[in-house]
Protein backbone atom coordinates (compact mmCIF):
# COMPACT_ATOMS: atom_id res chain seq x y z
CA UNK A 1 0.00 0.00 0.00
CA UNK A 2 3.13 2.19 1.10
CA UNK A 3 4.10 1.65 -2.36
CA UNK A 4 1.04 2.54 -4.28
CA UNK A 5 1.04 6.12 -2.30
CA UNK A 6 4.07 6.57 -3.28
CA UNK A 7 3.63 5.98 -7.07
CA UNK A 8 0.98 8.56 -6.57
CA UNK A 9 3.34 10.97 -5.17
CA UNK A 10 5.68 10.83 -8.48
CA UNK A 11 2.38 11.91 -10.54
CA UNK A 12 1.62 14.67 -8.41
CA UNK A 13 4.86 15.91 -8.51
CA UNK A 14 4.55 15.29 -12.24
CA UNK A 15 1.49 17.25 -12.19
CA UNK A 16 3.10 20.37 -9.93
CA UNK A 17 5.68 20.52 -12.39
CA UNK A 18 3.75 20.32 -15.63
CA UNK A 19 1.17 23.16 -14.17
CA UNK A 20 4.60 25.26 -12.91
CA UNK A 21 5.50 25.19 -17.17
CA UNK A 22 1.73 25.87 -18.07
CA UNK A 23 1.74 28.97 -15.91
CA UNK A 24 5.27 29.70 -16.95
CA UNK A 25 4.37 29.40 -20.35
CA UNK A 26 1.31 31.86 -19.86
CA UNK A 27 3.66 34.38 -18.30
CA UNK A 28 6.01 33.93 -21.24
CA UNK A 29 2.81 34.21 -23.40
CA UNK A 30 1.82 37.70 -22.04
CA UNK A 31 5.68 38.99 -21.83
CA UNK A 32 6.38 38.09 -25.35
CA UNK A 33 3.52 39.47 -26.35
CA UNK A 34 3.14 42.95 -24.96
CA UNK A 35 6.70 43.22 -25.82
CA UNK A 36 5.93 42.16 -29.43
CA UNK A 37 2.66 44.84 -29.62
CA UNK A 38 4.85 47.70 -28.20
CA UNK A 39 7.62 47.25 -30.43
CA UNK A 40 5.47 46.17 -33.40
CA UNK A 41 4.01 50.60 -32.92
CA UNK A 42 7.35 51.30 -33.59
CA UNK A 43 7.68 50.09 -36.88
CA UNK A 44 10.84 48.30 -36.91
CA UNK A 45 11.31 45.53 -39.60
CA UNK A 46 9.75 42.35 -39.26
CA UNK A 47 12.61 40.89 -38.68
CA UNK A 48 13.37 42.00 -35.40
CA UNK A 49 9.81 41.10 -34.37
CA UNK A 50 10.46 37.02 -35.42
CA UNK A 51 12.02 35.58 -32.04
CA UNK A 52 8.69 37.20 -30.20
CA UNK A 53 6.29 35.68 -32.82
CA UNK A 54 8.23 32.53 -32.29
CA UNK A 55 7.59 33.12 -28.54
CA UNK A 56 4.29 34.04 -28.77
CA UNK A 57 3.48 31.09 -31.19
CA UNK A 58 5.07 28.32 -28.76
CA UNK A 59 4.07 29.09 -25.39
CA UNK A 60 0.76 29.38 -26.87
CA UNK A 61 0.95 25.97 -27.95
CA UNK A 62 3.05 24.65 -24.72
CA UNK A 63 0.79 26.02 -22.54
CA UNK A 64 -2.24 24.33 -23.72
CA UNK A 65 0.10 20.93 -23.46
CA UNK A 66 1.30 21.69 -20.31
CA UNK A 67 -2.00 22.35 -18.66
CA UNK A 68 -3.16 19.04 -20.14
CA UNK A 69 -0.27 16.99 -18.74
CA UNK A 70 -0.87 19.26 -15.35
CA UNK A 71 -4.62 17.86 -16.01
CA UNK A 72 -3.96 14.54 -16.45
CA UNK A 73 -1.52 13.74 -14.07
CA UNK A 74 -3.42 15.86 -11.23
CA UNK A 75 -6.76 13.60 -11.95
CA UNK A 76 -4.52 10.05 -11.93
CA UNK A 77 -2.90 10.58 -8.57
CA UNK A 78 -6.04 12.26 -7.15
CA UNK A 79 -7.79 8.76 -8.24
CA UNK A 80 -5.35 6.23 -7.64
CA UNK A 81 -5.09 8.07 -4.33
CA UNK A 82 -8.83 8.05 -3.69
CA UNK A 83 -8.83 4.36 -4.75
CA UNK A 84 -6.58 3.29 -2.29
CA UNK A 85 -8.00 5.77 0.15
CA UNK A 86 -11.09 4.06 0.39
CA UNK A 87 -9.29 0.34 0.53
CA UNK A 88 -7.63 1.53 3.90
CA UNK A 89 -10.84 3.23 5.13
CA UNK A 90 -12.95 -0.12 4.38
CA UNK A 91 -10.34 -2.25 6.36
CA UNK A 92 -10.26 0.68 8.91
CA UNK A 93 -14.37 0.31 9.14
CA UNK A 94 -13.77 -3.11 9.55
CA UNK A 95 -11.22 -3.24 12.57
CA UNK A 96 -13.11 -0.81 14.33
CA UNK A 97 -16.84 -3.21 12.96
CA UNK A 98 -19.40 -1.02 14.21
CA UNK A 99 -18.18 1.05 16.91
CA UNK A 100 -22.05 3.27 16.73
CA UNK A 101 -21.38 4.13 13.31
CA UNK A 102 -24.60 3.72 11.61
CA UNK A 103 -25.49 4.28 7.40
CA UNK A 104 -25.70 8.18 7.42
CA UNK A 105 -22.23 8.72 9.73
CA UNK A 106 -20.76 5.57 7.15
CA UNK A 107 -22.07 7.98 3.84
CA UNK A 108 -20.61 10.93 5.86
CA UNK A 109 -17.02 9.23 6.16
CA UNK A 110 -17.73 8.36 2.18
CA UNK A 111 -18.21 12.14 1.35
CA UNK A 112 -15.09 12.96 3.35
CA UNK A 113 -13.27 10.70 1.08
CA UNK A 114 -14.23 12.88 -1.88
CA UNK A 115 -12.74 15.78 0.04
CA UNK A 116 -9.77 14.00 -0.25
CA UNK A 117 -9.93 14.75 -4.17
CA UNK A 118 -11.32 17.87 -4.12
CA UNK A 119 -7.86 19.23 -1.40
CA UNK A 120 -5.67 17.84 -3.83
CA UNK A 121 -7.11 19.11 -7.14
CA UNK A 122 -8.65 22.27 -6.11
CA UNK A 123 -6.12 23.33 -3.14
CA UNK A 124 -2.98 21.86 -3.56
CA UNK A 125 -2.08 21.61 -7.33
CA UNK A 126 -3.47 25.35 -8.10
CA UNK A 127 -1.82 26.92 -4.66
CA UNK A 128 1.76 24.93 -6.05
CA UNK A 129 0.50 26.81 -9.68
CA UNK A 130 0.03 29.89 -7.92
CA UNK A 131 3.18 29.85 -6.17
CA UNK A 132 5.52 28.71 -8.74
CA UNK A 133 3.78 30.67 -11.72
CA UNK A 134 3.90 33.97 -9.76
CA UNK A 135 7.34 33.90 -7.74
CA UNK A 136 8.64 33.05 -12.09
CA UNK A 137 7.11 36.64 -12.77
CA UNK A 138 8.57 38.15 -10.44
CA UNK A 139 12.15 36.51 -11.02
CA UNK A 140 11.54 38.10 -14.55
CA UNK A 141 10.35 41.31 -13.62
CA UNK A 142 13.22 41.74 -10.96
CA UNK A 143 15.78 40.50 -13.80
CA UNK A 144 13.93 42.98 -16.40
CA UNK A 145 13.74 45.93 -13.91
CA UNK A 146 15.10 45.43 -10.67
CA UNK A 147 13.49 48.66 -9.28
CA UNK A 148 10.16 47.19 -10.13
CA UNK A 149 10.87 43.88 -8.72
CA UNK A 150 9.57 45.28 -4.38
CA UNK A 151 6.69 47.28 -6.27
CA UNK A 152 5.64 43.94 -7.47
CA UNK A 153 6.54 41.69 -4.91
CA UNK A 154 4.57 44.44 -2.80
CA UNK A 155 1.33 43.38 -4.59
CA UNK A 156 1.97 39.46 -4.94
CA UNK A 157 2.21 39.51 -1.05
CA UNK A 158 -1.10 41.68 -0.45
CA UNK A 159 -2.46 39.28 -3.53
CA UNK A 160 -0.81 36.15 -2.07
CA UNK A 161 -1.35 36.09 1.64
CA UNK A 162 -3.98 38.72 2.46
CA UNK A 163 -6.64 37.76 -0.11
CA UNK A 164 -6.53 33.80 1.08
CA UNK A 165 -6.46 34.72 4.57
CA UNK A 166 -9.62 36.72 4.09
CA UNK A 167 -11.22 33.91 1.45
CA UNK A 168 -10.02 31.26 4.11
CA UNK A 169 -11.87 32.81 6.96
CA UNK A 170 -14.72 34.05 5.28
CA UNK A 171 -14.80 30.38 3.82
CA UNK A 172 -14.74 28.77 7.91
CA UNK A 173 -16.94 31.19 9.20
CA UNK A 174 -19.51 31.33 6.63
CA UNK A 175 -18.98 28.02 5.63
CA UNK A 176 -19.63 26.63 8.65
CA UNK A 177 -23.11 28.23 9.19
CA UNK A 178 -23.90 27.99 6.00
CA UNK A 179 -24.03 24.19 6.55
CA UNK A 180 -25.65 24.15 9.56
CA UNK A 181 -28.48 25.93 7.96
CA UNK A 182 -28.67 22.97 5.47
CA UNK A 183 -28.94 20.43 7.64
CA UNK A 184 -31.30 22.59 9.21
CA UNK A 185 -33.81 22.79 5.97
CA UNK A 186 -32.90 18.94 5.09
CA UNK A 187 -34.25 17.95 8.10
CA UNK A 188 -37.22 20.24 8.00
CA UNK A 189 -37.47 18.58 4.75
CA UNK A 190 -37.81 15.50 5.39
CA UNK A 191 -39.89 16.21 8.62
CA UNK A 192 -42.18 17.26 5.97
CA UNK A 193 -42.45 14.69 3.25
CA UNK A 194 -41.39 11.44 5.38
CA UNK A 195 -43.81 12.89 8.81
CA UNK A 196 -46.68 14.18 6.40
CA UNK A 197 -49.13 11.57 7.16
CA UNK A 198 -48.92 11.96 11.19
CA UNK A 199 -48.68 16.23 10.45
CA UNK A 200 -52.36 16.17 8.22
CA UNK A 201 -53.72 13.80 10.94
CA UNK A 202 -52.53 16.38 13.75
CA UNK A 203 -53.36 19.04 11.66
CA UNK A 204 -49.43 20.32 11.97
CA UNK A 205 -49.18 20.92 7.80
CA UNK A 206 -48.96 24.36 8.04
CA UNK A 207 -46.96 24.58 10.74
CA UNK A 208 -44.22 22.35 9.61
CA UNK A 209 -44.18 24.20 6.54
CA UNK A 210 -44.09 26.98 7.86
CA UNK A 211 -41.11 25.75 9.58
CA UNK A 212 -39.19 24.39 6.88
CA UNK A 213 -39.91 28.09 4.77
CA UNK A 214 -37.90 29.71 8.33
CA UNK A 215 -35.15 27.28 7.11
CA UNK A 216 -35.12 27.83 3.62
CA UNK A 217 -35.39 31.66 3.95
CA UNK A 218 -31.84 31.59 7.03
CA UNK A 219 -30.19 29.66 4.52
CA UNK A 220 -30.89 32.05 1.62
CA UNK A 221 -30.03 35.24 3.72
CA UNK A 222 -26.66 33.31 4.89
CA UNK A 223 -25.68 32.22 1.07
CA UNK A 224 -26.59 35.82 0.17
CA UNK A 225 -24.08 37.54 2.80
CA UNK A 226 -21.50 34.60 1.39
CA UNK A 227 -21.57 35.67 -1.44
CA UNK A 228 -21.36 39.09 -0.90
CA UNK A 229 -18.08 38.32 1.07
CA UNK A 230 -17.02 36.02 -1.54
CA UNK A 231 -17.87 38.60 -4.43
CA UNK A 232 -15.91 41.73 -2.09
CA UNK A 233 -12.69 39.43 -1.81
CA UNK A 234 -12.83 39.04 -5.52
CA UNK A 235 -13.12 42.44 -5.93
CA UNK A 236 -10.16 43.36 -3.80
CA UNK A 237 -8.30 41.25 -5.58
CA UNK A 238 -9.29 42.64 -8.92
CA UNK A 239 -8.24 46.16 -7.52
CA UNK A 240 -5.10 44.95 -6.28
CA UNK A 241 -3.78 43.54 -9.22
CA UNK A 242 -4.54 46.38 -11.87
CA UNK A 243 -2.68 48.69 -9.16
CA UNK A 244 0.01 46.36 -9.05
CA UNK A 245 0.56 46.58 -12.48
CA UNK A 246 0.03 50.31 -12.83
CA UNK A 247 2.63 50.99 -10.10
CA UNK A 248 4.77 48.88 -11.89
CA UNK A 249 4.07 50.54 -15.31
CA UNK A 250 4.90 53.79 -13.26
CA UNK A 251 8.31 52.37 -11.82
CA UNK A 252 9.37 50.88 -15.13
CA UNK A 253 8.58 54.23 -17.04
CA UNK A 254 12.10 55.36 -17.39
CA UNK A 255 13.11 51.87 -19.61
CA UNK A 256 11.21 52.86 -22.88
CA UNK A 257 7.40 52.15 -23.39
CA UNK A 258 8.08 48.69 -24.79
CA UNK A 259 9.85 47.29 -21.46
CA UNK A 260 7.40 49.36 -19.09
CA UNK A 261 4.51 47.75 -21.20
CA UNK A 262 5.73 44.21 -20.57
CA UNK A 263 6.63 44.49 -16.98
CA UNK A 264 3.23 46.11 -16.47
CA UNK A 265 1.19 43.06 -18.38
CA UNK A 266 3.46 40.93 -17.44
CA UNK A 267 2.66 41.70 -13.35
CA UNK A 268 -1.06 41.54 -14.06
CA UNK A 269 -0.80 38.11 -14.78
CA UNK A 270 1.44 37.26 -12.13
CA UNK A 271 -0.76 38.67 -9.50
CA UNK A 272 -3.77 37.07 -11.42
CA UNK A 273 -1.64 33.78 -10.95
CA UNK A 274 -1.34 34.35 -7.45
CA UNK A 275 -5.19 35.74 -6.79
CA UNK A 276 -6.09 31.58 -7.07
CA UNK A 277 -4.38 30.93 -3.71
CA UNK A 278 -7.66 32.43 -2.63
CA UNK A 279 -10.22 29.85 -4.14
CA UNK A 280 -7.49 27.15 -2.92
CA UNK A 281 -7.51 28.52 0.49
CA UNK A 282 -11.13 28.64 0.63
CA UNK A 283 -11.16 24.47 -0.86
CA UNK A 284 -8.87 23.71 1.88
CA UNK A 285 -10.61 25.49 4.86
CA UNK A 286 -13.50 23.39 3.82
CA UNK A 287 -11.85 19.89 2.64
CA UNK A 288 -9.57 20.11 5.96
CA UNK A 289 -11.66 18.66 8.50
CA UNK A 290 -13.03 15.49 6.36
CA UNK A 291 -9.45 14.96 5.56
CA UNK A 292 -8.01 14.63 9.53
CA UNK A 293 -11.31 12.47 9.89
CA UNK A 294 -10.18 10.61 7.32
CA UNK A 295 -6.85 10.28 8.57
CA UNK A 296 -7.92 9.65 12.65
CA UNK A 297 -9.49 6.72 10.84
CA UNK A 298 -6.85 5.22 9.14
CA UNK A 299 -4.78 5.64 12.16
CA UNK A 300 -6.51 2.76 13.70
CA UNK A 301 -4.28 0.03 13.99
CA UNK A 302 -3.60 -2.93 11.97
CA UNK A 303 -4.95 -6.06 13.56
CA UNK A 304 -1.38 -8.42 15.21
CA UNK A 305 0.31 -9.83 12.92
CA UNK A 306 -0.31 -13.46 14.90
CA UNK A 307 -3.19 -14.34 16.98
CA UNK A 308 -4.29 -17.22 19.44
CA UNK A 309 -6.30 -20.17 18.68
CA UNK A 310 -9.87 -19.85 20.43
CA UNK A 311 -10.51 -23.17 22.31
CA UNK A 312 -13.55 -25.47 21.12
CA UNK A 313 -17.10 -25.35 22.68
CA UNK A 314 -18.86 -23.05 25.19
CA UNK A 315 -16.04 -19.94 26.41
CA UNK A 316 -15.97 -17.83 29.63
CA UNK A 317 -16.26 -14.63 29.38
CA UNK A 318 -15.02 -11.70 31.75
CA UNK A 319 -15.72 -8.27 32.00
CA UNK A 320 -13.15 -6.40 34.12
CA UNK A 321 -14.00 -2.78 34.91
CA UNK A 322 -15.54 -2.16 31.98
CA UNK A 323 -16.69 1.20 30.75
CA UNK A 324 -18.03 2.91 27.68
CA UNK A 325 -18.25 6.56 26.58
CA UNK A 326 -20.32 7.91 23.78
CA UNK A 327 -18.69 11.64 23.61
CA UNK A 328 -18.76 12.84 27.19
CA UNK A 329 -21.44 10.33 28.46
CA UNK A 330 -20.60 7.11 30.57
CA UNK A 331 -23.25 4.53 29.47
CA UNK A 332 -21.43 1.57 30.60
CA UNK A 333 -19.52 2.63 34.17
CA UNK A 334 -17.24 0.02 35.45
CA UNK A 335 -19.16 -3.57 34.63
CA UNK A 336 -17.44 -6.92 36.00
CA UNK A 337 -18.72 -9.77 35.40
CA UNK A 338 -17.36 -13.11 35.04
CA UNK A 339 -19.79 -15.62 32.92
CA UNK A 340 -18.05 -19.61 33.29
CA UNK A 341 -18.46 -21.98 30.27
CA UNK A 342 -21.72 -22.68 29.39
CA UNK A 343 -23.33 -20.52 32.34
CA UNK A 344 -26.41 -18.85 31.43
CA UNK A 345 -26.60 -14.75 32.99
CA UNK A 346 -29.54 -12.55 32.22
CA UNK A 347 -29.49 -8.95 32.10
CA UNK A 348 -32.52 -6.96 33.38
CA UNK A 349 -33.25 -3.15 33.62
CA UNK A 350 -34.95 -0.43 33.09
CA UNK A 351 -34.91 0.97 29.42
CA UNK A 352 -31.57 2.91 28.71
CA UNK A 353 -30.18 1.18 31.52
CA UNK A 354 -26.68 -0.04 29.45
CA UNK A 355 -27.86 -3.44 28.31
CA UNK A 356 -27.72 -3.55 24.87
CA UNK A 357 -23.99 -1.94 25.15
CA UNK A 358 -23.06 -4.70 27.53
CA UNK A 359 -23.46 -6.92 24.93
CA UNK A 360 -21.83 -4.74 22.32
CA UNK A 361 -18.50 -4.52 24.64
CA UNK A 362 -18.84 -8.55 25.34
CA UNK A 363 -18.78 -8.95 21.87
CA UNK A 364 -16.01 -6.24 20.73
CA UNK A 365 -19.06 -3.88 18.36
CA UNK A 366 -17.45 -1.10 20.59
CA UNK A 367 -14.44 0.29 21.71
CA UNK A 368 -13.99 0.08 26.15
CA UNK A 369 -12.95 3.24 27.08
CA UNK A 370 -11.59 1.36 30.34
CA UNK A 371 -11.30 -1.90 31.18
CA UNK A 372 -11.19 -5.06 29.26
CA UNK A 373 -12.99 -8.37 27.96
CA UNK A 374 -11.47 -11.84 28.31
CA UNK A 375 -12.40 -14.50 26.23
CA UNK A 376 -11.79 -17.92 27.14
CA UNK A 377 -9.12 -16.04 29.73
CA UNK A 378 -7.60 -13.84 27.09
CA UNK A 379 -8.18 -10.54 25.80
CA UNK A 380 -10.28 -10.10 22.53
CA UNK A 381 -7.62 -8.41 20.72
CA UNK A 382 -5.37 -11.31 21.48
CA UNK A 383 -7.55 -13.53 18.55
CA UNK A 384 -8.22 -12.96 14.85
CA UNK A 385 -11.15 -10.64 14.57
CA UNK A 386 -13.02 -13.20 12.57
CA UNK A 387 -12.70 -15.76 15.17
CA UNK A 388 -14.08 -13.09 17.69
CA UNK A 389 -16.86 -12.49 15.52
CA UNK A 390 -18.00 -15.83 14.42
CA UNK A 391 -17.50 -17.07 18.31
CA UNK A 392 -19.11 -14.06 20.08
CA UNK A 393 -22.66 -13.26 18.30
CA UNK A 394 -26.18 -13.65 18.18
CA UNK A 395 -29.55 -11.27 18.27
CA UNK A 396 -28.30 -7.98 18.12
CA UNK A 397 -30.93 -5.22 18.14
CA UNK A 398 -29.90 -3.53 14.95
CA UNK A 399 -29.44 -7.24 13.03
CA UNK A 400 -30.59 -7.31 9.43
CA UNK A 401 -33.39 -9.42 7.45
CA UNK A 402 -31.90 -9.74 3.90
CA UNK A 403 -34.06 -9.29 0.75
CA UNK A 404 -33.44 -13.08 0.10
CA UNK A 405 -35.39 -16.37 0.89
CA UNK A 406 -36.05 -17.32 4.27
CA UNK A 407 -33.88 -20.48 3.88
CA UNK A 408 -30.80 -17.96 2.26
CA UNK A 409 -31.43 -15.66 5.50
CA UNK A 410 -30.76 -18.61 7.66
CA UNK A 411 -27.60 -20.28 5.52
CA UNK A 412 -26.14 -17.11 6.32
CA UNK A 413 -24.99 -18.39 9.84
CA UNK A 414 -24.19 -21.73 8.77
CA UNK A 415 -24.14 -22.50 4.97
CA UNK A 416 -23.55 -26.10 5.64
CA UNK A 417 -26.44 -26.51 7.85
CA UNK A 418 -28.77 -29.41 6.74
CA UNK A 419 -32.63 -29.24 6.87
CA UNK A 420 -32.98 -31.03 10.18
CA UNK A 421 -31.03 -28.19 11.72
CA UNK A 422 -32.80 -25.52 9.55
CA UNK A 423 -36.07 -26.97 10.90
CA UNK A 424 -35.03 -27.22 14.53
CA UNK A 425 -33.87 -23.74 14.62
CA UNK A 426 -37.06 -22.15 13.69
CA UNK A 427 -38.81 -24.43 16.19
CA UNK A 428 -36.76 -23.37 19.05
CA UNK A 429 -37.23 -19.79 17.78
CA UNK A 430 -41.11 -19.92 17.73
CA UNK A 431 -41.14 -19.04 14.28
CA UNK A 432 -42.64 -22.46 12.37
CA UNK A 433 -45.86 -21.32 12.37
CA UNK A 434 -44.70 -18.31 10.60
CA UNK A 435 -43.17 -20.22 8.29
CA UNK A 436 -45.54 -22.63 7.63
CA UNK A 437 -48.18 -19.31 6.37
CA UNK A 438 -45.86 -18.32 3.99
CA UNK A 439 -47.00 -18.68 0.74
CA UNK A 440 -43.84 -20.52 -0.83
CA UNK A 441 -42.31 -21.62 2.92
CA UNK A 442 -38.56 -21.80 2.84
CA UNK A 443 -38.51 -20.70 -0.66
CA UNK A 444 -40.30 -17.30 0.27
CA UNK A 445 -38.47 -14.32 -0.46
CA UNK A 446 -38.48 -12.10 2.34
CA UNK A 447 -37.47 -8.51 3.15
CA UNK A 448 -37.05 -6.49 6.59
CA UNK A 449 -40.46 -4.78 4.92
CA UNK A 450 -42.70 -7.82 4.34
CA UNK A 451 -41.96 -8.87 7.65
CA UNK A 452 -43.68 -7.88 10.62
CA UNK A 453 -41.57 -7.05 13.71
CA UNK A 454 -42.27 -9.82 15.57
CA UNK A 455 -41.43 -12.33 12.59
CA UNK A 456 -38.16 -10.50 11.50
CA UNK A 457 -37.19 -10.86 14.90
CA UNK A 458 -37.95 -14.60 15.28
CA UNK A 459 -36.26 -14.77 12.13
CA UNK A 460 -33.75 -13.70 13.25
CA UNK A 461 -33.08 -15.75 16.44
CA UNK A 462 -33.57 -18.81 14.30
CA UNK A 463 -30.60 -17.45 12.39
CA UNK A 464 -28.68 -17.22 16.04
CA UNK A 465 -29.57 -20.74 17.01
CA UNK A 466 -28.56 -22.02 13.79
CA UNK A 467 -25.07 -20.23 14.59
CA UNK A 468 -24.40 -22.15 17.51
CA UNK A 469 -21.42 -19.66 18.32
CA UNK A 470 -19.25 -20.41 21.72
CA UNK A 471 -21.03 -17.43 23.60
CA UNK A 472 -24.70 -16.20 22.12
CA UNK A 473 -25.82 -12.62 23.23
CA UNK A 474 -29.51 -12.47 22.92
CA UNK A 475 -30.65 -8.74 23.10
CA UNK A 476 -34.54 -9.10 23.68
CA UNK A 477 -35.09 -12.28 21.69
CA UNK A 478 -39.26 -12.51 22.82
CA UNK A 479 -39.90 -9.09 21.76
CA UNK A 480 -43.35 -9.40 19.61
CA UNK A 481 -44.46 -12.53 21.34
CA UNK A 482 -47.25 -13.20 23.55
CA UNK A 483 -46.25 -13.40 27.10
CA UNK A 484 -46.89 -17.32 27.20
CA UNK A 485 -44.88 -18.01 24.81
CA UNK A 486 -42.37 -15.23 25.32
CA UNK A 487 -41.69 -17.15 28.56
CA UNK A 488 -41.78 -20.80 27.33
CA UNK A 489 -38.80 -19.95 24.96
CA UNK A 490 -37.01 -18.00 27.66
CA UNK A 491 -37.40 -21.45 29.81
CA UNK A 492 -35.98 -23.36 26.58
CA UNK A 493 -33.10 -20.81 26.75
CA UNK A 494 -32.63 -20.95 29.31
CA UNK A 495 -32.32 -25.12 30.84
CA UNK A 496 -31.98 -26.89 27.25
CA UNK A 497 -28.79 -28.62 27.60
CA UNK A 498 -25.85 -28.05 25.02
CA UNK A 499 -25.26 -24.39 23.50
CA UNK A 500 -22.86 -21.77 23.97
CA UNK A 501 -22.25 -19.30 27.27
CA UNK A 502 -25.34 -17.23 27.35
CA UNK A 503 -25.83 -13.58 28.28
CA UNK A 504 -29.62 -12.94 27.30
CA UNK A 505 -30.98 -9.41 27.69
CA UNK A 506 -34.49 -9.67 28.83
CA UNK A 507 -37.55 -7.59 30.00
CA UNK A 508 -39.77 -10.30 30.81
CA UNK A 509 -38.63 -11.82 34.18
CA UNK A 510 -41.33 -14.69 34.70
CA UNK A 511 -39.05 -17.27 33.57
CA UNK A 512 -35.58 -15.80 34.71
CA UNK A 513 -35.52 -18.30 37.77
CA UNK A 514 -33.62 -21.15 35.65
CA UNK A 515 -30.59 -18.51 34.83
CA UNK A 516 -27.67 -19.20 36.51
CA UNK A 517 -27.01 -15.37 37.67
CA UNK A 518 -29.32 -12.44 36.91
CA UNK A 519 -27.88 -8.99 36.62
CA UNK A 520 -29.84 -5.52 37.31
CA UNK A 521 -28.57 -2.93 35.77
CA UNK A 522 -29.56 0.79 36.23
CA UNK A 523 -27.49 3.79 34.52
CA UNK A 524 -25.18 1.94 33.14
CA UNK A 525 -24.08 -0.09 35.89
CA UNK A 526 -24.75 -3.15 37.56
CA UNK A 527 -27.03 -2.21 40.73
CA UNK A 528 -27.87 -5.99 41.75
CA UNK A 529 -27.00 -9.43 41.24
CA UNK A 530 -27.61 -13.20 41.69
CA UNK A 531 -29.70 -15.89 41.28
CA UNK A 532 -33.60 -15.52 40.84
CA UNK A 533 -34.53 -16.23 44.23
CA UNK A 534 -32.05 -14.36 46.19
CA UNK A 535 -32.96 -11.18 44.26
CA UNK A 536 -36.65 -11.70 44.58
CA UNK A 537 -36.74 -12.25 47.75
CA UNK A 538 -35.19 -8.74 49.25
CA UNK A 539 -36.80 -5.60 48.84
CA UNK A 540 -34.64 -3.96 45.82
CA UNK A 541 -34.98 -2.73 41.99
CA UNK A 542 -34.97 -6.74 40.69
CA UNK A 543 -37.89 -7.12 43.24
CA UNK A 544 -39.73 -3.58 41.99
CA UNK A 545 -39.27 -4.76 38.16
CA UNK A 546 -41.05 -8.39 39.05
CA UNK A 547 -43.79 -6.46 41.19
CA UNK A 548 -44.39 -4.58 38.09
CA UNK A 549 -44.38 -7.71 36.19
CA UNK A 550 -46.96 -9.62 38.24
CA UNK A 551 -49.29 -6.09 38.77
CA UNK A 552 -49.34 -5.84 34.57
CA UNK A 553 -50.08 -9.44 34.67
CA UNK A 554 -53.05 -9.04 37.33
CA UNK A 555 -50.92 -12.05 39.42
CA UNK A 556 -50.97 -11.89 43.37
CA UNK A 557 -47.24 -10.40 44.34
CA UNK A 558 -45.65 -13.31 46.18
CA UNK A 559 -42.80 -13.41 43.28
CA UNK A 560 -40.49 -15.63 46.01
CA UNK A 561 -42.10 -18.53 45.16
N1 LIG B 1 -24.53 5.00 19.42
C1 LIG B 1 -24.87 5.68 20.50
N2 LIG B 1 -24.51 6.98 20.63
C2 LIG B 1 -24.83 7.67 21.73
N3 LIG B 1 -25.51 7.16 22.79
C3 LIG B 1 -25.90 5.89 22.70
C4 LIG B 1 -25.61 5.08 21.57
N4 LIG B 1 -26.11 3.84 21.79
C5 LIG B 1 -26.69 3.88 23.00
N5 LIG B 1 -26.57 5.10 23.54
C6 LIG B 1 -27.05 5.53 24.84
O1 LIG B 1 -26.54 4.64 25.80
C7 LIG B 1 -27.47 4.40 26.81
C8 LIG B 1 -27.62 2.90 26.98
O2 LIG B 1 -28.21 2.39 25.79
P1 LIG B 1 -28.55 0.85 25.65
O3 LIG B 1 -29.11 0.65 24.29
O4 LIG B 1 -27.36 0.05 26.03
O5 LIG B 1 -29.68 0.69 26.75
P2 LIG B 1 -30.65 -0.54 26.98
O6 LIG B 1 -30.61 -0.81 28.44
O7 LIG B 1 -30.32 -1.67 26.06
O8 LIG B 1 -32.03 0.12 26.58
P3 LIG B 1 -33.33 -0.58 25.93
O9 LIG B 1 -33.84 -1.55 26.94
O10 LIG B 1 -34.26 0.55 25.71
O11 LIG B 1 -32.88 -1.25 24.66
C9 LIG B 1 -28.79 5.05 26.38
O12 LIG B 1 -28.96 6.20 27.14
C10 LIG B 1 -28.58 5.39 24.93
O13 LIG B 1 -29.20 6.61 24.63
Amino acid sequence: MKGRFSGCAWRLLGAVLAGALARWCGLGLTAAAAWMIARAAEQPPLVALGLAIVAVRGCAVFKGVFRYAEQLAGHDAALRILAAVRVRLFDALGRERGHGRDASALNGMLSDVDHVQDLLLRALLPASGALLGGGAGLVLVAVVRPGAGPVLAAGLLVAGVLQPCAAALAARRLGAAVAVRRDELAAAGLDLLEGADELAVHGATDGAREAAGRAASRLAKLERRAALVSGTVTAVGFIVQVATAAAVLLSAREAGTVTAAMLALTSLVAVDLVLELGGAAQQAVTSWPAVRRIAALLRTPEPAGSSDPLPPGPLRVDLLGASVRYGARTVLAEVDLQVDRGRRVAVVGPSGAGKSTLLAAISGAVPLDRGSVLLAGSPLSSYAPDDVRRAVCGLAQDAHVFAATVRANLLLARPDATDAELEESVRKARFADDLAALPLGWETPVTPETLSGGQRRRLLLARAFLADPAVLLLDEPTEGLDTATADALTRDLLTSPGGGTLVLVTHRLAALRHADEILVMDGGRVVQRGPHRALASVPGPYRDLLDTELLHAGAPLDPAK
